[in-house]
């Protein structure tokens, strides 16, 4: 059978991702992040990994290229996709907020929002019945509020560094996030022992062995 293939998201979740598999005695390369190499086959694990753009992964998980994957919660929600969340790591915490500059006119007939997450944004604001203006940027989602683009943004909030050197403020946290292990809805059927020997392994990593109690 081909090599199980796992999608990581390439940035600030790599490096995490590789040392919890090498913490759960898989067998990756400590260097494989300092090339520019996409797919490393580690045979010694019947492994196959991919290095995918964060947005990129879920999609590789749902059409089942990737067999599992490593993403942030955020993208998950953005992305919206047809796929298994087994796996909460921990890692890559932060948090959506709305945030702005602090004279916030609550007067405004239709906020204009930017941020990078619109999908998730429009499904948060329809909940919440609450007619707002969407605009998608890229990143340095800051400076929106800044240059008069939009009053509002939704963003990830990390530390607060970036908000609070910029002169922003949170308005509303709206849900923690944290880097999430993803299954392909047909591997988790077909290739289902050697996927749940993943999952326990990171889990006990993450989580421990339940004995410390
Ligand atoms: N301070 C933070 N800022 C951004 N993302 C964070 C932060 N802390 C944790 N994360 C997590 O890291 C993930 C990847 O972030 P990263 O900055 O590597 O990529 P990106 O900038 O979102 O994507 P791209 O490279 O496609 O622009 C995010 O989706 C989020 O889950
Ligand atoms: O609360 P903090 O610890 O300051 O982290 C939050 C910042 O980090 C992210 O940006 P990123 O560094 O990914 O750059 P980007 O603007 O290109 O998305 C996010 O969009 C915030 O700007």
């Amino acid at each position: 059978m081909d090599n199980l293939c796992i999608a990581m998201a390439k940035g600030r979740l790599a490096k995490e991702a590789v040392k919890l598999f090498r913490q759960a005695d898989y067998d990756l390369p400590e260097k494989m992040l300092k090339s520019r190499k996409l797919i490393f086959e580690i045979e010694s694990e019947k492994l196959e990994i991919i290095l995918v753009k964060p947005a990129d992964v879920p999609i590789y998980v749902e059409y089942g290229t990737a067999d599992l994957g490593i993403v942030g919660k955020d993208t998950l929600l953005e992305e919206n996709r047809d796929l298994y969340e087994v796996l909460d790591l921990k890692y890559g915490v932060c948090e959506f907020a709305l945030a702005g500059l602090p004279d916030r006119k609550d007067s405004l007939l239709e906020r204009k929002v930017a941020t990078k997450y619109p999908d998730f944004t429009r499904r948060y604001f329809r909940n919440k019945g609450e007619p707002v203006e969407i605009i998608k940027l890229n990143g340095s989602i800051e400076l929106a509020p800044l240059t008069g683009l939009a009053d509002t943004i939704l963003d990830i909030v990390e530390t607060g560094r970036t908000l609070k050197e910029n002169g922003l403020v949170v308005y509303e946290s709206i849900r923690d996030l944290s880097a999430r292990l993803i299954v392909n809805k047909v591997s988790m059927k077909t290739r289902q022992k050697e996927i749940e020997i993943i999952i326990e392994a990171l889990d006990k990593v993450v989580n421990g062995d339940g004995n410390n109690a």
